[in-house]
Parts: C-alpha cells; structure tokens; sequence
C-alpha cells in the first residue's frame, strides 16, 4: 500500500500480451518495423502529465462520487493535428471555464474541470470503411490513424501519426497549462471574454446578470483582503479516450514515488462504449493504471456488466477512481439508469456518475449531416437529474462534445440552428458539437437543475 491506497501491482502486460487479450478497433498497421519504432520513440519521450497531478484529480472526483464536487468534462469528438493552433485551444478552453462559472456560481458547487483535449485523437468507428460512390476506402479514425482525406494514401494507417499526436498533445497542453496558471483565466477576465458575443445572444441577460454577481463577489472579497492570486489560476486537467494501445501502453510508466503505474498521456482515461468489454485488452490496461479512469456506459449496459467493471478497474476500492459516463440516449435514460444506479449502489460501489448527452442522440439529417438536436441533449440532462433525485443519489457531471467556435453541427439552441444552417459552418471530422452559444446556454440550464436539488 502508498499513499493512494492502490496496493502495489507494478506488472503491466507487454503489449504483444494485451494484443493477444483481444482489442476491438484497433489500426491495421501494414509495416510492424515501423509501428515498433514509433512505439519505441514514444517509450522515449517525457511523460505529459504527472502523477502527482493524476492524484489530485483522483482526489477531486472523489469528492464527485460523494456528491461534494461537480464535473465538467468536454473537448472535441476528434481534436486534429491543423487544430493545433493558440486560437483554436483558447477557444475551447475559454468556453469550458465560463460554462465552469457559470455553473460554480449559479449552482454553488465546486466545478472540476476537465477537458477532452492534448490526446482525443483516435476514434472508434461502427464500420471499418466509408463509401464515395463507388469507391470504398478505409473509414477515418482520428488524425492518429490516417487522414480525413479521401485518398487511399490518406486513409492507410500510419504509425507515425502515434508520435505526430504525442507532439499535438505536448503542444495543446502546453498552451493549456499556461491560459489556465499565466492569469489569462483570472476570473475577473471571464466576464470581458463573452462580452462580444454574448450582446447577440439569446444567454445574454442571464450572462450579464452572472457577470454582475462575480464582480460583485470579487470587489467584496478585495475589500476583505483576500489574496487576489486566489482567483489568478484554475485547476484544469486533460482527458481523451484511451484506444489505441499502441500509444497508451508506451505512454504507460511505473511513477518513482509510488512504485505504481501511470499512463502520463493524460490525467483521465475513459474506456469508450465500443471497448469496454470486461475480459478485453482495454479495460485489462486500465485496470492496472493508477489514474482515475472512466467507462462509457450505453444503452446495452447492463448493472452486472458495470458491477464486473467496476470490480476489475478497482479491485482496491480507491474512491474517485471510477467514473461511470451514461450515454442512453433523451428516449431511454429514465426507463434504463434507475436499475444500473441502484444496482451499483445497492452493491456498495462508490463511482462517479456522468451524463454524455450527445453520443445517445445522434442521427443523420434529410441532407446528409450527422447531427444531434439541443433540446434532446437537454432532455437527456435532464432526465439524468430526475433520476438521480429520485433514488437519491447524486448527478456528479457532464460530459460534452463542444468547440469554443461558433460552428453549425447541432440543431437548436437559442439561436435556432435548422438543418439548412448546418452547411454553414460543418467542420467536425467526427461528431456534431455544440457551439459556444449552446454550450453556454446549456450550463445555465444544467446551473438551474443542480440549483433546484
Ligand atoms: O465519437 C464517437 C464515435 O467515434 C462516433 O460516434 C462513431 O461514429 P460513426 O458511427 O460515424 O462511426
Ligand atoms: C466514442 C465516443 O463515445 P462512445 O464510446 O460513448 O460512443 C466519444 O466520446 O467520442
Ligand atoms: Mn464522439
């Protein structure tokens, strides 16, 4: 035992070990000399995070599971190495801090904030290929596999993509450490951010109020002495989905300190929906890192499968190391998540529950757009919240595909996105994101339910 309470289980597989575990989506890499040598490099580089930084989070999401904190997780479906650029990570990272206050101050509660981004680069597909007329090439599967272009050169898998994400990641979170701890996320600032584009905005006045509130807030405590370095920095941890195991295996390291392994590609992994197969390679992985981990948990799930999950992936019973992500979908979510709640706490499993409310609610529009309307998204949320209420347990955070941009992918919203506006500003690669007006506009929505408990 050490101080994280993990009793020490220094062995990870090799990863011809995990290989023949069995994994789902994985590349077909058609070099093996030159997928060992990305691995290699990758072996090599420093670790991204640290594992200290890992424990903190582990800490503050258990204080999710106990109902003291709220978690804000979001980022891009697919984070892409051209969106490497200061504007692009400020944007995200701009949106998720304000939608933060909004629900710390609306709300009350303590915001952990983590973003989908420095790794969200790999994605898993329901079918292997995507057809263009009569051409048939392998399906895109995230800037870490092959290109979006439709090119068969483009769409082969290359491994060097592996250490190409490891440089994105270092970069996007290098820019991140230094808006969220170099004052740029002082929260005097955030009411200035949303200024411009708020005047439009159907949040506007609710946004404006809020501004008011904080600034109140911060001139009492200046008054009182409070060390204005107080609100200078934010806690702000990364996150992606741990799928290729090629990448997540090199970046896996025994820490010093404690004698335990750490993947130090991110602070938070989440095995997705596609992966969580209890007896395969991934949750084999994930079981053996110290870092706090996530499931996705569909409507298929089932309370045994999350129980069995839970067991492998926390065998020690660390608090704040499980974090069960719901992705029912508006029109399941209260027939489906009252039984696995009660199951998993009827069995005396303390997890952190989350609400992905948009991989339940996608479809494809008449013209051809891959899309997710906003009030199903807030109707998923919302059903979350009910549910929890009723069995008394608490709704620990969202978990939410969103840009700082303001793209036109999901349908609604205050401004009324129809699928005809959807042409205008399409950039995902992957899945349909909010924008900033609907990001906003759903954390005051979610501000009010958690208000309302
Ligand atoms: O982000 C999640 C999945 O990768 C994505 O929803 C899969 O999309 P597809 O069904 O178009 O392959
Ligand atoms: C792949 C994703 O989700 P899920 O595994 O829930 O489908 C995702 O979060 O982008
Ligand atoms: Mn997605």
């Amino acid at each position: 035992m050490n101080r994280t309470g993990i009793v020490a289980r220094v062995s990870i597989p090799s990863l011809a070990d995990l290989h023949a575990i069995g994994a789902v989506q994985q590349p077909s890499y058609a070099d093996p000399v030159s997928r060992d040598a990305a691995v290699e490099t990758l072996r090599r580089m420093p670790p991204l995070v640290f594992a200290g930084e890992c424990d903190a989070l582990r800490d503050r999401l258990a204080q999710v599971s106990r109902g003291e904190a709220f978690l804000l997780q979001g980022g891009d479906c697919a984070e892409t190495f051209e969106g490497v650029t200061a504007e692009n990570v400020r944007n995200k990272l701009r949106v998720l801090l304000s939608m933060a206050v909004v629900l710390t101050y609306a709300a009350s509660v303590p915001v952990v904030k983590v973003g989908r981004l420095a790794g969200q680069y790999a994605k898993p597909r329901s079918s292997d290929t995507e057809t263009r007329g009569d051409v048939t090439l392998p399906a895109y599967r995230g800037d870490a596999v092959n290109g979006f272009d439709f090119t068969p050169q483009s769409r082969a898998h290359d491994p060097q993509r592996l250490v190409d994400v490891y440089n994105a990641s270092a970069a996007t979170l290098n820019l991140a450490r230094a808006f969220t701890t170099g004052g740029y996320a002082d929260l005097r600032q955030m009411h200035v951010w949303n200024t411009d584009f708020v005047r439009n905005s159907p949040v506007r006045e609710r946004y404006e109020k809020i501004g008011h509130e904080i600034d109140k807030a911060l001139a009492f405590m200046d008054a009182i002495g409070v060390d204005p370095e107080e609100f200078h920095t934010v806690d702000f941890f990364s996150s992606h989905e741990a799928l290729l195991l090629e990448y997540e295996h090199a970046m896996t390291r025994v820490d010093s300190r404690t004698s335990l392994p750490y993947d130090v590609s991110a602070h938070f992994l989440w095995i997705g929906e596609r992966t969580r197969q209890v007896d395969g390679a991934h949750v084999e992985l994930l079981s053996r890192i110290a870092n706090p981990v996530g499931v996705k948990l569909g409507p298929t799930s089932t309370p045994d499968d999350a129980i069995a999950l839970y067991e492998k992936l926390n065998p020690d019973r660390v608090p704040g190391k499980v974090t069960f992500v719901t992705r029912f979908g508006a029109g399941k979510i209260r027939d489906l998540l009252p039984h696995l709640v009660e199951k998993v706490t009827a069995a005396g499993l303390e997890v952190a529950w989350v609400c992905d409310p948009m991989h339940g609610n996608t479809f494809e529009t008449d013209n051809g757009y891959k899309t997710r309307e906003f009030d199903d998204v807030i109707d998923e949320v919302r059903g979350f919240f009910e549910v929890h209420r009723s069995l008394g347990t608490w709704p620990g955070g969202l978990h939410v595909e969103l840009t700082g941009d303001d793209v036109t992918e999901c349908l609604g919203g205050g401004n009324r996105l129809s699928s005809l506006d959807l042409a205008t500003r399409y950039e995902t690669l992957c899945d349909p994101r909010l924008n900033r007006a609907q990001s906003l506009e759903l954390a005051f929505l979610v501000a009010e339910m958690l208000a309302e408990r």
